[in-house]
């Protein structure tokens, strides 16, 4: 069943059309990877999904069950923006006012297990303007899961997290969703930890959704792949095919071909040195999920590249876009 379904999603503010007709499904137990450029409508979705924002037109479906605009569902749980709470209670007792809104029966025992699921225990009863960033975040995570959720939406959820934090609250969204069954709804730009644990994306691109992919397609698609240009292309092609019949041939406008599965790049080139075919251009293009979110998002990379994702290393770039299978 599908948890999320949006259909003709709309939202605009004053001549701004921020969100733009769009559809997209969000299936049970699945994590939902939603990425975008800055200013592309990500919040405003999530807002829409969650009731906190009403559309201006289209609907949302949450497990089948359509909601009037700026109706919220007590299936879900939201950390979106800002974790929001009151500065002056403690950790505990922002939970509880959580809880208590959402009529829990035993409000205090139920958050006090929210706070322990995401490891703010020992500091429950401290007040949470003491909280670090780290802690604030975890609060509003405490403050999402209180009541069980079925839906987690989370925007930003790695926002001023130091590295070990960051592994934590993605092993905290791993968990509920593989072993609770959480189904969870994630904005975020760090692509390298999206990558660690969506099991599909959507990507959103002024306002439309451009594409929705499982992590099996973008695995597929930012498969390594070797680029050889030759004088005669073609010639280069029929000898390739037929001295690696396992691996698949595209040949790009500029006429490069780009070889895909089980030809080393030594093999390749003794094989057209052997046939007398000049290689100009020999080497292996590795595509990352960056550069592949990059594409779809329209994106110059500075808005949108993560820390630990920019500092990857520099790799070279092929031409993209209309080959020719061969
Ligand atoms: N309340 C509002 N009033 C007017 N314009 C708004 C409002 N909320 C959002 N917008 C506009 O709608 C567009 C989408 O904003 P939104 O916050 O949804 O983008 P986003 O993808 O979440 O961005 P970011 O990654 O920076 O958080 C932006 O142009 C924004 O300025």
């Amino acid at each position: 069943m599908d948890a999320i379904a949006t259909a003709g999603l709309t939202r605009t503010f004053g001549a701004k059309r921020a969100v733009d007709d769009l559809t997209l499904t969000v299936r049970q137990g699945d994590i939902y990877g939603f990425v975008g450029r800055n200013g592309s409508g990500k919040s405003t979705v999530m807002k829409m999904i969650c009731g906190l924002v009403p559309q201006t037109a289209g609907t949302v479906r949450i497990f089948g069950e359509q909601f009037a605009p700026g109706i919220t569902s007590r299936r879900i749980g939201a950390v979106i923006e800002e974790p929001g709470f009151y500065p002056s209670l403690t950790g505990l007792d922002n939970v509880r006012c959580r809880a208590l809104s959402l009529g829990l029966p035993d409000a205090k025992a139920a958050s006090a297990q929210a706070l322990e699921q995401v490891g703010l225990a020992d500091v429950a009863r401290k007040k949470a303007k003491k909280y670090s960033l780290g802690m604030k975040q975890r609060l509003g995570l405490a403050m999402a899961l209180v009541g069980s959720p079925d839906i987690l939406m989370l925007d930003e959820p790695f926002n001023g997290l130091d590295p070990q934090v960051v592994r934590e609250v993605r092993s905290l969204i791993v968990r509920l969703a593989e072993v609770h069954g959480v189904t969870v709804f994630i904005s975020s730009h760090v692509l390298d930890q999206l990558e660690r644990m969506a099991t599909r994306y959507g990507v959103i691109r002024e306002g439309r959704l451009v594409r929705e992919v499982t992590a099996a397609e973008v695995e597929a698609e930012c498969a390594d792949y070797l680029s050889v240009r030759c004088a005669d292309a073609e010639l280069a092609l029929s000898v390739l095919q037929t001295a690696f019949p396992q691996a698949s041939f595209t040949v790009m406008p500029d006429n490069a071909l780009h070889v895909s599965g089980g030809a080393a790049p030594q093999e390749v080139g003794r094989v057209l040195a052997q046939r007398g075919i000049v290689v100009e251009e020999l080497f292996v293009h590795e595509r990352d999920i960056e550069e592949y979110f990059v594409a779809l998002m329209g994106s110059d990379v500075e808005s949108v590249a993560a820390p630990a994702a920019s500092a990857a290393p520099a790799r070279r770039s092929a031409a993209r876009g209309g080959g020719r299978r061969a």
